[in-house]
């Protein structure tokens, strides 16, 4: 009797400190089907419209003061960030905490004890989280998450249903649902007496993610693709985007996010990319931005190989120069309304806008008169006014930037300003969405990201389509995003040969912004980035390192091969091999 209760103490112990590696009585589960979540469209009298506008009135008032978050404390450091409002850089939308180098390392020693229990955890339960989030964002958080980035970021309604709800929601349900198609993908063959698995291991180490202020969605997921893949993260979201990512990352830490799985650390960028890539424990780099921070940063991973444990995944999706390409045969409306939407939405703050165009010189004349008459509908203004069609660019760094890119417009005998070009920052940044004809194909606006609300035109001579499709290709360092319009099938099909390699995202009749997740998976090549496809499962694949395990059912009898035995024992040895070759 003794001896039995012994047992059953004992056993009842090992269940109560089981390691899920080593415990798991559940047959995974599948992820319910997975759609695009639905766009709201806000407009007056319903229940979304009310509830914004209730949720605007309370995220203007709140001011919250925001921590780091590491091991789910919440730490203070007393170095104090602000993030103003774009549209009236006179108020603070949100307070937040710096990092210092100790919090940084504790935030990386902290991610890599959380991995231990992360990474074992059933799958079913870590992609709940994630699940539970998305719906939790659909839902409760949904006015609230929009009215963060149209106040912080200077969003429309419309940009930042597209951006704070939609986007992020699918990254985290299409994660879900790429998750587990990967974990299904086990070799196709197994011979007989033997089981071939492969184990889609998260990558040792921690991730270090740092993100961009123009998506929230973005931000949100650059973290969250590792961690769905059962990695830790490091988060360095960015000042100018504060809110919002405070915004996603308490909706992930309701959902059930264990903590230091994601560890929220706003810090100074330069100090936070040295300690992050001087780390040993460096497993990976998640990064979306510019073509210059992402060099640099490839720059200090390159000079600390060897201090690595293992080579880290670098992932960065970074500027672009892209176009619309106009064929003689196009739509003018199409092209006029895409081209509107393509190059002014967000201030064209979107990796993706459209910051040129080509247009055959025949089609042009009547294209500019349409394009400039509704450039002239446009209006730009607050955000919380839902009639606005632009609002202000993030910050004042990047209006005189814009700014400065017009002025060389204004300044130049190769071109001429058909439309806006004012600028103001006396209240918020205010950029008038501005068209610039050049007959410079060269001209820097033609070649250089400005990520503002400014397009400019070459028109060619319809004659050399081709010349200038190659012209087009050849003209930036980038690979982002273009579109053809056109309704001639051979013109379409020889710019999809001539452009291959000009954008990841190509479109036909389309603006070149706008994709969705689990639709058009999202990234450019050259120095675009590494094109991993955000929004698919090639991306999360990245955060995996595959272990191949073969298990082998029936016991070796003899090291010899049929070959080598001597003709009278070969009949019986060749039998022996047969049942376990
Ligand atoms: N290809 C894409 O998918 C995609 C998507 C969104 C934005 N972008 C690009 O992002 C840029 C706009 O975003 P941004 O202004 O936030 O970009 P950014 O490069 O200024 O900043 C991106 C992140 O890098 C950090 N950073 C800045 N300097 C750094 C440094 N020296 N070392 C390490 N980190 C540093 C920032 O704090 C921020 O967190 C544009 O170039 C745009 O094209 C690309
Ligand atoms: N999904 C977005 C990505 C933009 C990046 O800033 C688009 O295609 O508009």
């Amino acid at each position: 009797m003794s001896s039995l209760w012994n047992f059953a103490v004992r056993h009842t112990r090992l269940l109560f400190n089981r390691n899920f590696s080593n415990f798991s009585i559940r047959a995974k589960a599948k992820v319910p089907p997975i759609h695009n979540e639905p766009f709201l469209d806000y407009a007056v009298g319903s229940p979304e419209r009310i509830n914004l506008r209730k949720a605007l009135e309370k995220v203007s008032s709140e001011c919250p003061h925001i921590p780091l978050v590491i091991n789910g404390k919440e730490v203070k450091t007393g170095q104090i960030g602000k993030q103003q409002r774009p549209d009236k850089h006179q108020q603070t939308i949100c307070e937040f905490e710096y990092a210092d180098h100790e919090n940084v390392e504790a935030a990386i020693r902290g991610a890599l004890k959380a991995k231990k229990h992360w990474e074992t955890m059933p799958i079913d339960e870590r992609l709940s989280i994630f699940l539970k989030a998305a719906d939790l964002l659909s839902t409760q958080y949904r006015a609230e998450a929009c009215a963060a980035v149209m106040l912080g970021q200077g969003k429309t309604v419309w940009q930042a249903e597209i951006d704070a709800a939609v986007e992020t929601i699918d990254f985290w349900r299409f994660g879900c649902k790429f998750a587990e198609e990967i974990y299904n993908i086990q070799p196709p063959e197994n011979v007989k007496g033997v089981w071939n698995r492969a184990e889609h291991r998260p990558l040792e180490g921690f991730v270090a993610a740092i993100t961009p202020f123009n998506f929230v969605a973005i931000a949100a997921n650059l973290p969250s693709s590792p961690a769905i893949m059962g990695n830790v993260a490091v988060w360095k979201p960015t000042e100018s985007a504060m809110l919002g990512a405070w915004t996603m990352f308490n909706i992930l830490r309701e959902a059930g996010l264990p903590d230091g799985v994601i560890q929220f650390v706003p810090a100074k960028a330069s100090d936070f990319a040295k300690q992050v890539t001087h780390s040993e424990h460096l497993g990976g780099l998640h990064f979306t931005g510019s073509t210059a921070v992402f060099e640099e940063l490839q720059k200090k991973i390159a000079q600390n190989m060897s201090h690595y444990r293992s080579y880290p995944r670098v992932v960065g999706e970074t500027g672009g120069k892209n176009f619309h390409f106009v064929h003689e045969s196009a739509d003018i409306e199409n092209v006029v309304h895409n081209t509107i939407r393509g190059a002014f939405e967000y201030q064209g703050q979107k990796c993706s806008a459209t910051s040129r165009m080509y247009v055959p010189n025949n089609l042009w004349p009547s294209i500019r008169e349409r394009l400039v008459a509704e450039a002239k509908t446009i209006k730009v203004g607050s955000p919380v006014d839902f009639t606005s069609f632009m609002t202000a660019v993030i910050h004042e760094r990047s209006f005189d930037k814009i700014q400065s890119y017009i002025q060389k417009a204004k300044e130049s005998s190769s071109c001429k300003i058909l439309f806006g070009g004012r600028c103001d920052k006396s209240v918020g940044y205010f950029i008038e969405p501005t068209i610039i004809e050049t007959t410079d194909p060269d001209f820097v606006t033609m070649k250089e990201e400005i990520f503002g609300p400014v397009v400019t035109v070459y028109a060619y001579d319809p004659k050399h389509y081709v010349e200038t499709l190659e012209l087009a290709d050849s003209s930036s360092k980038y690979g982002l995003t273009a579109s053809i319009f056109a309704k001639d099938r051979d013109a379409i099909s020889k710019a999809e040969e001539v452009l291959r390699n000009s954008a990841g995202n190509f479109y036909i009749n389309d603006k070149c912004t706008g994709s969705i997740v689990g639709q058009q998976p999202f990234g450019g090549s050259r120095k675009s980035g590494t094109n991993d496809k955000s929004g698919s499962a090639s991306n999360l694949m990245r955060w995996v390192s595959v272990r191949s395990i073969k298990e082998s059912f029936i016991p070796l009898k003899d090291y010899r091969y049929p070959h080598m035995v001597s003709d009278q024992a070969n009949e019986e040895v060749a039998k022996a091999h047969s049942e376990f070759a």
